[in-house]
C-alpha cells in the first residue's frame, strides 16, 4: 500500500518527501476537506520532489460545474501534477459525478495519459448532500478515471471507519478493481487503521493528520519522523 501525505508548503513537502511519502499531495485545508492549492505551490512542490514520486493536486470540493472543474485541472496539470484529485461535493448523484469526471477525464487524457485522474466521494457525503460513497467506483469507471478513492467530508475527527464499515470498504475495493481501477482511502486514519486497509487490498492511503505533530492536521506541520513511521508500517505488511 502506498502513503499520500498531504503537505499544504514547500516546507511540510520537504518533510513528507524526507519521511518516504510514496505520493506528495498538495492541498489547502483552509479551502476544505480537498482544498485546492495555487498553482506555483504546486509547481514548486513538484520541482523540489524527486522525479520517481509523484505529486498530487486536489482542485477543491467542487461544485457541481464539469467546465469550471475542467478548467482547473488544466490548471493543475501545468503546474507539474501527476495524479489529480477531484472532490466530487456539489454533485449530488451519479449522473452529476459522472458529467464533471468525464469531462476532467477528457481534459487531462487529451494532453496526457499518463496523468492519473481521481474520483474522490466522502464517507460521510450524507452530511454534506454528495453522491453516495459507494457509487464512486462506477463514478471513476463510467467517467474514464483511473483511480476510486474516499476521504472525508467533514474534519471533526470523526474518522472514514466511523462511516464505512470494513465490509462496505473491502466492496469499494473489490468493486474498483473488478473494473481495473486503483483505490485509495482516507479520512483522519491513525496508524492503528492502516493494516485493515492493507488487508483489504487497498492501493493508496492517504493521510495528513496522522503525520502532523500533535496529529491535528490544522494546528500541527507535518513531521519528517511521523511520516517515516506511518511508510514503515506500510511496508511492513
Ligand atoms: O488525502 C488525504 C487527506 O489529506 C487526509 O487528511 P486527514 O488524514 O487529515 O484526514
Amino acid at each position: 500500500m502506498l502513503l499520500l501525505i498531504s503537505p499544504i508548503n514547500h516546507e511540510e513537502a520537504l518533510e513528507s518527501i524526507k519521511g518516504g511519502a510514496d505520493i506528495v499531495d498538495v492541498k489547502n485545508p483552509k479551502e476544505g476537506s480537498l482544498g485546492a492549492n495555487f498553482p506555483w505551490v504546486i509547481r514548486d512542490i513538484r520541482e523540489i520532489t524527486p522525479e520517481d514520486k509523484l505529486v498530487s493536486a486536489t482542485l477543491g470540493d467542487v461544485p457541481y460545474k464539469p467546465g469550471t472543474v475542467s478548467l482547473a485541472a488544466m490548471g493543475a496539470h501545468v503546474s507539474g501534477a501527476d495524479y489529480i484529485k477531484v472532490g466530487l461535493y456539489g454533485t449530488k448523484d451519479y449522473d452529476e459525478a459522472v458529467e464533471v469526471m468525464e469531462n476532467v477525464a477528457k481534459t487531462i487524457k487529451d494532453v496526457d495519459n499518463d496523468t492519473i485522474v481521481v474520483a474522490a466521494g466522502y464517507a460521510d457525503a450524507h452530511r454534506v448532500g454528495a453522491v453516495d460513497p459507494m457509487e464512486i467506483p462506477k463514478v471513476a469507471k463510467d467517467a474514464g478515471c483511473d483511480l476510486a478513492m474516499l476521504d472525508t467530508a467533514v474534519k471533526d475527527g470523526h474518522t472514514l471507519f466511523d462511516y464505512l464499515s470494513i465490509e462496505d470498504l473491502e466492496k469499494f475495493v473489490n468493486e474498483a478493481h473488478s473494473y481495473g481501477l486503483k483505490t485509495a482511502l482516507a479520512g483522519s486514519v491513525k496508524k492503528e487503521q492502516l493494516k485493515p486497509l492493507n488487508d483489504i487490498g487497498c492501493d493508496v492511503v492517504g493521510i495528513r493528520g496522522a503525520a502532523c505533530v500533535g496529529g491535528d492536521r490544522n494546528t500541527g506541520k507535518i513531521h519528517h519522523s511521523a511520516v517515516a513511521e506511518l511508510k514503515e508500517l506500510c511496508d511492513s505488511f
